[in-house]
């Protein structure tokens, strides 16, 4: 079987247990891992085993609806306050992606809603909205494809960071729907993957599925991609994000900005490729964008059987930067593509 063939994030068939791919152990390894309890899937979000922003949110939303499902009691309010306590539990895992705090308040209000009704109903009610969170990610996913499609041409090389494909959504992921759509109908695309340090989601993930679905990909650490472009080999860059502010400044994956920045010196479109559920507007400016610090082992001790910096040195660890407004050409949403400025755009898709 072909790594896209299965659900980065799904039930099980009784609908009792959180059903992952270990993101961790790719592309050695294909485990899948059956969460059922609030901590198991707590530390799967925070040890990246799921990742992803829109992924994390799915998965967020399943992980709630079990912990409301093993609440035993008919007493609505007392429900609630359990409900309320799984879900704030769950949204301390990571800090960054809004789409956590996005699809655990949308469960939440499906309780709120509930008030007056039975327990039973309101478990019911909260299965389906959590399918509902997957089915729309999926669609959303279909409809940036088509959008940033439009944007490129065949045979171009497109670059991108991290990991914003099948893996972190549930299908055709953000940045990678425009590539998979092209692949489809011929484009024969160049891709190039940053290998994204220090996880290497981009050459463990990206590079893993789309080579797996056939298309042309090369992987380069993060520090080459500047040469490439001066080369005249990168024609747009596509990345995915994980919070967008009300002024279109967009936290991606450590390393996204340098890239902005290089393609904007060589004059190559940067583009952000974000479902509307990643843009929060209570965040002013990226500046209002909490940056997860990771732990210094990451850098210093990950990959390498021996040491790869010496004991107890200081480590700068960020998981995300935040890229400003001003060097973003368009942000792809599935309900169109954006250009500066990106205020007037972003209030227009909340109406
Ligand atoms: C469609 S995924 C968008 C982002 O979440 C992705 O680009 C990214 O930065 C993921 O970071 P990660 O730390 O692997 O969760």
């Amino acid at each position: 079987m072909n790594i896209l063939d299965y659900d980065t994030v799904a039930l099980d068939d009784s609908d009792s247990a959180l059903v992952i791919i270990d993101q961790t152990k790719l592309p050695n390894q294909l485990e899948i891992l059956h969460l059922h309890t609030q901590k198991e899937i707590w530390d799967a979000i925070y040890l990246l085993q799921v990742r992803g922003a829109p992924a994390i949110g799915v998965a967020a939303g399943y992980g709630v609806y079990l912990a409301a499902k093993g609440i035993d009691t008919e007493d609505y309010a007392f429900f609630e306050q359990e409900f309320v306590k799984a879900s704030d539990y769950l949204n301390s895992s990571r800090p960054t992606a809004v789409n956590l705090s996005w699809a655990l308040k949308r469960m939440k209000d499906v309780v709120i809603a509930g008030r007056g009704g039975s327990v039973a109903d309101a478990k019911q009610k909260l299965l389906a909205e959590a399918k509902a969170i997957q089915q729309e990610d999926i669609d959303t996913c279909r409809r940036i494809g088509e959008l940033g499609l439009s944007l490129v041409k065949p045979g171009d090389g497109i670059l991108t960071h991290c990991n914003a494909g099948q893996l972190a959504t549930s299908r055709y992921g953000t940045a990678t729907a425009p590539m998979y759509l092209g692949h489809k109908q011929g484009y024969h695309f160049k891709i190039y993957c940053d290998e994204t340090r220090p996880l290497l989601q981009g050459a463990r993930l990206t590079s893993y599925e789309l080579s797996s679905a056939g298309l042309d990909v090369t992987v380069l650490c993060d520090g080459m991609a500047a040469s490439l472009m001066k080369q005249g080999k990168i024609q747009a860059v596509f990345t995915g994000c994980d919070r967008v502010a009300a002024n279109g400044d967009a936290a991606n994956k450590i390393g996204t900005m340098p890239l902005a920045i290089a393609a904007k010196y060589f004059g190559i479109p940067f583009y952000i490729c974000a479902p509307s559920s990643t843009i929060d507007m209570s965040s002013k400016t990226g500046r209002d964008i909490k940056i997860e610090q990771r732990p210094a082992e990451e850098v210093t001790e990950m990959w390498y059987k021996e040491r790869m910096a010496p004991k107890d040195v200081k480590v700068f660890n960020p998981a995300f930067d935040v890229t400003d407004a001003e060097l973003i050409t368009a942000i792809i949403t599935e309900k169109g593509i954006l250009r500066a400025p990106y205020t007037e755009f972003i209030k227009a898709i909340f109406k």
